[in-house]
């Protein structure tokens, strides 16, 4: 039997070749689907079908889907780390340059003078009123970039190279990206530090319980006159209205974001983009090819990478069956699942298990298939989550 991919966005078509369609059907309707794949689409428990193994995220942000749901379920969710990282840092140029330089403004004076005819008058004109968008170098002035993971790291070498001062903060930070970072960026002890001593802020952090509405009136009170702040992270890190009364005093210059807000539509210190930060035929393609490798290793594997919800986990493929076990991470529980395959006399050919938070998670290959009354029984065990027989592998 096919497995059935529901999307719930447009996704790449260079990604979704890689599911070979003699063993994935693919539509945007499905009523009992084997796996969802989306990108910004606002996912509900609802939407979830109880056939549904995992959600693929061509991106790297996963607050559009509920996470703590799936883990109850026992759904793994995986993203996309770092495939559209080089969209986002160069649109992170775009955005320092705009907020320095009076381009979007004279680019919207330039369109008004259609009814300017005469070369010579209209060079006249251009000339007389070019010094309206003067603006000033990015060379030499301070960037502070908050999160330095994938994106993160590549705006600081971005900046630096741009001939930039660059801080950095990340609580955080990863050994794998610290090893990516330059030594020239400077560490911020601090979120306060960073936002006082920066021309340009810029933000790189995912939205959690633990970052929403993180630069608040007090970080925004502390800038110096004439800073300008970068979002094309998400909109709920930075909280509104002290960002609206931070413009309004004067003191932050401008806000340069991914994310339009009703509140923030229209108004002559802010630059807004339509959450575009991912749109480019290369970031759509990395995406949707690492999410759909993904999704299709856990599918005929049972194989986990970049998961954001269950630990990393590849076990290499025996000749015969295989069954996934998600359980509560609390002893006895793999004993108990051992006991079952004993009682049934399967024996284990090769077994991985390894756990992340509250949930642990179990390949094992077995010499002979288990019949859906030993799956059963290991379903019926206390603290398990779900069970799934993954057929021999496939060629
Ligand atoms: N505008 C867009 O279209 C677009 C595209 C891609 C990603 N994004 C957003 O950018 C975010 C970052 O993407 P990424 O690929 O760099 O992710 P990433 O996971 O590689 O890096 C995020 C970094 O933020 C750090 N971090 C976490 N909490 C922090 C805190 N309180 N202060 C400072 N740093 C903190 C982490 O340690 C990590 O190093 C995504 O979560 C997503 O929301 C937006
Ligand atoms: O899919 C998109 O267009 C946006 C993705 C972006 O917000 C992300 O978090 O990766």
């Amino acid at each position: 039997m096919p497995f059935k991919l529901l999307t719930l966005n447009a996704i790449s078509v260079k990604g979704l070749d890689r599911l070979p369609r003699d063993s994935y059907e693919i539509a945007s309707e499905f009523s009992a689907p084997d796996a969802i794949l989306l990108r910004s689409h606002k996912l509900q428990p609802t939407e979830i079908a109880p056939s549904v193994l995992a959600i693929g995220r061509a991106g790297a942000g996963t607050n559009n889907i509920p996470i703590d749901y799936c883990s109850s379920k026992g759904i793994p969710v995986f993203n996309s780390p770092g495939a559209n990282a080089n969209a986002v840092k160069e649109l992170v140029a775009a955005g320092l340059l705009l907020g320095s330089r009076g381009i979007v403004e004279g680019v919207q004076w330039v369109n008004t003078l259609t009814d300017h005819n005469d070369k010579a008058a209209l060079n006249t004109l251009l000339e007389a009123q070019k010094k309206q968008f003067k603006g000033s170098e990015i060379q030499g002035r301070t960037l502070g970039v908050v999160g330095l993971g994938a994106i993160g790291s590549l705006v600081a070498d971005m900046a630096l190279q741009l001939g930039m001062n660059v801080i950095g903060y990340d609580p955080a930070l990863s050994v794998e990206a610290a090893w990516r970072l330059s030594s020239q960026v400077q560490r911020a002890e601090n979120l306060s530090s960073l936002f006082a001593r920066s021309d340009f802020i810029t933000l790189h952090l995912p939205v959690l319980d633990s970052t929403r509405d993180l630069v608040n009136a007090e970080l925004l009170g502390a800038v110096k006159p004439g800073t300008k702040l970068l979002n094309f992270a998400r909109q709920e890190i930075v909280h509104e209205e002290s960002l609206i009364a931070a413009l309004e005093s004067g003191n932050l210059a401008a806000y340069i974001a991914d994310f339009p807000t009703p509140a923030l539509i229209g108004r002559t210190d802010v630059i807004l983009m339509p959450h575009i930060g991912a749109s480019t035929d290369e970031a759509e393609d990395n995406c949707a090819i690492m999410a759909a490798e993904q999704l299709k290793d856990f599918l005929e594997n049972g194989n986990i990478k970049n998961s954001v919800n269950f630990p990393s986990l590849s076990l290499e493929r025996t000749a015969g069956c295989r069954i996934s076990v998600t359980n509560n991470n609390v002893p006895k529980i793999l004993g108990s699942v051992l006991s079952v395959l004993a009682d049934a006399d399967i024996n284990v050919a090769d077994m991985l298990n390894k756990s992340r938070g509250e949930l642990a998670y179990n390949l094992i290959d077995v010499e002979t298939c288990p019949d859906e009354s030993t799956l059963a029984r290991i379903q019926s065990i206390e603290g398990v989550v779900n069970v799934r027989l993954i057929g021999p592998p496939r060629t």
